[in-house]
């Protein structure tokens, strides 16, 4: 260098290894129904699966579920409550500890909306006994497990 200025080496970053996320999923319960819709993102394509997404920095569960369930469907939700996590290797490249929310909705006559019809085709009020098929893989794995999202009375 003609200024006698040292050149900084080129450093090459190595690909960080894929990481787990955190998601949220929501239990979303009216009667004895609950909110699901097919899949349309690449992870779960055509599966029945509930509302939710992933965990923001900061966020508390019950917020992200709040935020997740507006964006993806528009209704508000109401009465949120912890239920369960577990911990999904959906493939190669996805690694999820999914967190369970139950709510229901604030209004029981508002409808759901498909505001990202990108991820999602629809979404529908389903009996918890008479689920449609198929169902995202990890919440199939929930519901052979013998799992009840309802409140026991
Ligand atoms: N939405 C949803 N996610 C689930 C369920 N079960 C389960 O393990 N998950 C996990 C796997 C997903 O990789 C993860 C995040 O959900 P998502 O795939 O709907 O994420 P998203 O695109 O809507 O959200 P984002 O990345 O924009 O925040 O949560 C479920 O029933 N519904
Ligand atoms: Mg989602």
């Amino acid at each position: 260098m003609e200024n006698g200025a040292q050149q900084t080496p080129a450093t090459t970053t190595p690909p960080s290894p894929p990481m787990p996320k955190v998601g949220v999923a929501v239990f979303l319960l009216k009667g004895s129904k609950v909110l699901l819709g097919k899949r349309l993102s690449a992870v779960g394509h055509s599966t029945f699966a509930l509302p939710g997404g992933h965990l923001e920095f900061g966020e508390s569960f019950e917020e992200c579920a709040t935020r997740e369930v507006k964006e993806e469907t528009g209704l508000i939700i109401d009465k949120t409550e912890y239920l369960t996590v577990t911990n999904n290797v959906i493939s190669e490249k996805v690694h999820t500890v999914c967190v369970f929310i139950r709510a229901v909705p604030a209004d029981i006559n508002q409808k759901p909306e498909t505001l990202e019809p990108d991820k999602c085709a629809g979404w529908d009020w389903y009996e918890w006994n008479n689920l449609p098929k198929p169902l995202f893989g990890p919440l199939e794995d929930m519901v052979q497990s013998g799992f009840n999202p309802f409140p026991t009375t």
